[in-house]
């Protein structure tokens, strides 16, 4: 089988800096990708350019086969830590608007029946990530947890087939953090999402993910630090029901990560 996304010998940098070299991967379609490695390796960068928002300096980037289009299309959602949500717009109106932009890119505003369709699509996809009874509130009003699920609504309204996660859970509490697992963990299954989350929680990382890649420099020059980027120096396949032992089998240990 093809995978879904393959990126070819991609490379990110920025002047005479060298983020990311030598990246080949290829991600399968239904599979939960988590991306874990030091501050400053590049994680974000990787998923900039999967996400289309910048272009591998060199190297390519597929979906299905086919050439990534160099701009953010609908077959990619995103959601960042920090939270992406208009605050002047309430829960309905932030999760509509992703529509409306996207069925009427010129007025970003829909009317009548369409606007009826709309409406009752957003309504389906806030109760799916449960803000079914908070349709009106204002961000401001909101909880750091409401407003990630607001931001992942977002992110799914307009189906996108790649879910691109950037530390989403970072600023969460734990208790608040479990409860978003389980709801990343169910949007995943019920709507056939490829996921690709970066975090810099382990346990996190083994514990949503399919499959986890650790992005790090192989090479070092003291005396030109920006003349190495990272690439994936571990890519661990998860048995989902072995996820905790997946580590040691592969002579990898949990320790390997700690200082990540
Ligand atoms: N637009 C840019 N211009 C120049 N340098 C950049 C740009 N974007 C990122 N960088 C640099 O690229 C490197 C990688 O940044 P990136 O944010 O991708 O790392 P990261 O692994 O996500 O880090 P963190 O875990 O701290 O979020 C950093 O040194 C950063 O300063």
């Amino acid at each position: 089988m093809s995978a879904l996304l393959s990126l070819r010998n991609v490379w990110v940098e920025y002047g005479d800096k060298v983020v990311l070299e030598r990246v080949n991967l290829d991600i399968e379609a239904g599979s939960f990708v988590s991306i874990v490695g030091p501050s400053g390796a590049g994680k974000s960068s990787l998923l900039r350019v999967v996400l289309g928002q910048e272009a591998p300096s060199r190297g390519s980037i597929l979906l299905d086969d086919t050439p990534l289009a160099p701009e953010c299309g609908p077959d990619r959602g995103v959601v960042f830590q920090r939270y992406s949500v208009f605050p002047h717009l309430s829960v309905l109106r932030n999760t509509l608007f992703g529509l409306e932009c996207a069925q009427a890119p010129l007025t970003a505003r829909l009317f009548g029946g369409r606007r009826r369709t709309a409406l009752a699509e957003a309504e389906e996809m806030l109760i799916a990530v449960g803000l079914g009874d908070n349709l009106h509130l204002y961000p401001a009003e909101m909880s750091g947890g409401m407003q990630q699920r607001l931001a992942i609504a977002q992110a799914l309204i307009k189906r996108p087939r790649i879910l691109l996660l950037d530390e989403p859970f970072g600023a969460l509490d734990p208790g608040i953090k479990a409860d978003m697992h389980a709801l990343i963990t169910r949007l995943w299954s019920d709507y056939s999402l490829t996921v690709i989350m970066v975090t810099h929680d382990i346990k996190e990382a083994f514990t949503l993910g399919t499959r986890v890649l650790a992005l790090d420099k192989r090479r070092h020059d003291p005396h030109a630090p920006n003349r190495f980027g990272a690439t994936v120096v571990y890519d661990l396949p998860l048995n989902k029901r072995q996820a905790v032992s997946a580590p040691a089998e592969s002579g990898i240990t949990i320790d390997s990560f700690n200082n990540i």
